[in-house]
């Protein structure tokens, strides 16, 4: 039904390109995308100029400075990653993580359901925020709260208007949205990025905040061994705008450029944008 709706909405070039994104998804490998980006250099807590403890700071500090409040979180696109709401949930008792895939989902399960090990050990990424937050929790009291938190897994496609099953939601929407790499990295072109960013903007409340990191200029990455997976190139006025378009207000932006020694030949990133937003009202 999603693809006949929007095959009416959207040129047939561009569904012909969602559909062979889909494709390149079906070759996606999480253990290694975990391994290309999830391990030292680019999450090495030791290191101040390391790409994930950035990434966890922007987190970590739009939560506890902002205004941002209330009962549910849904990440969008959360691959088999689980950092980007290690922060969020201290301040929302509900979280949803999705994805596209089922080997993704299952990957997530496996670490929520603490059953047997999943691909990569999340303890650092865990010590790292209890060390941020200072609350005095042990990181085995931080896993066991995210656990708690998180209510469901369930499937998403952002090119869809509708990308996820409404019953998961309450009517007026999600209080928050957290989506990193997902929308540059699903879309095939800046048009289908900003309707995705529409299409997300539907499940969320009015006033309600979207916690956006993505990558800067970036044409491909490898989601797996020889899977070389094709990224939509995106400049900071590029995502402002969209933004813009789609009702978003922005109310903070940071932008981390990558250090010679975090270009590890698996994508051509050259910058990652943290960018938060407050959604007024839906164009
Ligand atoms: C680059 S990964 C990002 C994973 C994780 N959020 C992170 O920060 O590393 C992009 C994710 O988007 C998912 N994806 C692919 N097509 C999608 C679609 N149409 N809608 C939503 N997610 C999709 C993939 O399965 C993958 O997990
Ligand atoms: O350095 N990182 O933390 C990091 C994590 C994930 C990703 C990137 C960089 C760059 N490529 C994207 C996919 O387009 C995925």
């Amino acid at each position: 039904a999603g693809s006949h709706v929007r095959s009416t909405l959207v040129g047939l070039e561009t569904e012909n390109g969602i559909k062979a994104m889909a494709a390149h998804y079906q070759r996606f490998d999480p253990a290694a995308y975990l391994q290309y980006n999830y391990t030292p250099p680019r999450a090495d807590f030791e290191r101040k100029d390391s790409i994930v403890p950035w990434k966890l700071s922007c987190l970590h500090r739009a939560f506890t400075e902002g205004d941002i409040n209330g009962e549910l979180l849904v990440d969008i696109g959360s691959g088999p990653t689980l950092y980007q709401v290690m922060s969020g949930c201290e301040v929302f008792n509900k979280v949803i993580l999705t994805d596209f895939l089922e080997a993704n989902r299952q990957e997530l399960r496996r670490w929520v359901q603490d059953e047997g090990s999943s691909s990569l050990d999340w303890t650092p990424y865990l010590q790292h925020v209890c060390k941020l937050e200072g609350r005095g929790y042990t990181w085995t009291e931080k896993a066991a709260k995210l656990r708690k938190a998180i209510t469901h897994i369930l499937p998403i496609d952002v090119h869809c208007p509708q990308p996820m099953d409404p019953c998961a939601l309450p009517s007026a929407g999600a209080d928050c949205l957290v989506s990193t790499f997902c929308l540059e990295s699903v879309s095939p072109d800046l048009p289908a990025f900003t309707r995705a960013l529409g299409h997300i903007g539907t499940l969320l409340r009015p006033g309600g905040h979207l916690l956006l990191i993505g990558a800067l200029e970036e044409s491909f990455y490898l989601g797996g061994p020889g899977v070389k997976i094709p990224v939509v190139p995106l400049n900071q006025a590029q995502v402002c705008h969209s933004l813009k378009e789609k009702g978003y207000t922005l109310i903070r932006l940071e932008v981390y450029t990558l250090p010679q020694d975090m270009r590890v030949g698996v994508d051509d990133v050259t910058g990652v944008f943290f960018k938060w937003a407050k959604i007024m009202c839906m164009k």
